[in-house]
């Protein structure tokens, strides 16, 4: 995988997604494990879609303190929180069981009928977390959005200035349905450990393009961030 970016990619490919999800439920457990030896708790967000599935049953099945565990979402769908496209109902059907059912869940999903109404209430929820997040785990689509950080949405500047002082923003992407929360660009940037998760070879060029030198600007949201993230990206894949 050749890319730059001001983050420094560090690329795992892997045989088959099983033994992907495999490796990076335990690099994932072993970052929460070093932030509750270092700091007595740990914050992770996840992020919701198809390509976290398997990883989320790995994940479940390890042993931790997961009753030191912070776990929220770095985007959700403004929908009520049992509804089949929702993150939030995503996570608690797959994410937070067996082990995990000590973990501490914060949703991002509150009664406002729209998601720019919640801001400061969301944001107040995710304060009383352990902030930077120990752990974040993105994903990408193929328009390079991350999070919900849509290239098409017209709030994706605000929700991407550096200066923001919100953990959160609210974007209506024209390409996909739903109002959306999601984490900003500065709070995933943040992260004491980024971990991109994709599947099969047309993200993988489709994030190669993304980076590459020659990718023409305005970048796609994947790459800003990655260019704002001061530290390692762990790139996992497999076809
Ligand atoms: O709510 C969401 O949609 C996500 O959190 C989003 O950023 C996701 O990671 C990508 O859209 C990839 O989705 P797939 O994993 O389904 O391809």
């Amino acid at each position: 995988m050749e890319a730059t970016a001001m983050a420094q990619l560090k690329p795992h490919e892997f045989d088959s997604r099983t033994d992907l999800d495999i490796w990076l439920a335990r690099e994932i457990a072993a970052a929460l494990e070093t932030a509750i030896s270092e700091r007595g708790s740990a914050s992770l967000a996840v992020s919701g879609g198809r390509t976290p599935l398997g990883m989320f049953q790995q994940l479940r099945q390890m042993r931790l303190d997961w009753d030191k565990v912070w776990i929220t979402l770095v985007d959700d769908r403004w929908l009520p929180a049992d509804h089949p496209d929702s993150n939030e109902a995503l996570v608690r059907e797959h994410l937070l069981k067996y082990q995990l059912a000590a973990a501490h869940f914060v949703p991002l999903k509150t009664v406002h009928e729209q998601p720019a109404a919640a801001l400061a209430d969301i944001d107040q929820r995710l304060r009383a977390i352990p902030q930077p997040f120990d752990v974040v785990v993105l994903g990408m689509g193929d328009d390079g959005h991350t999070a919900s950080l849509f290239p098409c949405a017209a709030e994706l500047e605000a929700a991407a200035d550096p200066a923001n002082p919100r953990l959160v923003a609210a974007l209506q992407p024209m390409s996909a349905p739903y109002g959306r929360i999601s984490l900003t660009l500065a709070t995933i940037a943040r992260a004491r450990n980024l971990l991109l998760h994709i599947t099969g070879s047309k993200k993988k060029q489709i994030f190669e393009a993304a980076m590459a030198a020659s990718a023409a600007e305005p970048h796609l949201p994947v790459r800003r961030v990655l260019d704002r993230a001061p530290g390692v990206c762990h790139v996992f894949w497999a076809e």
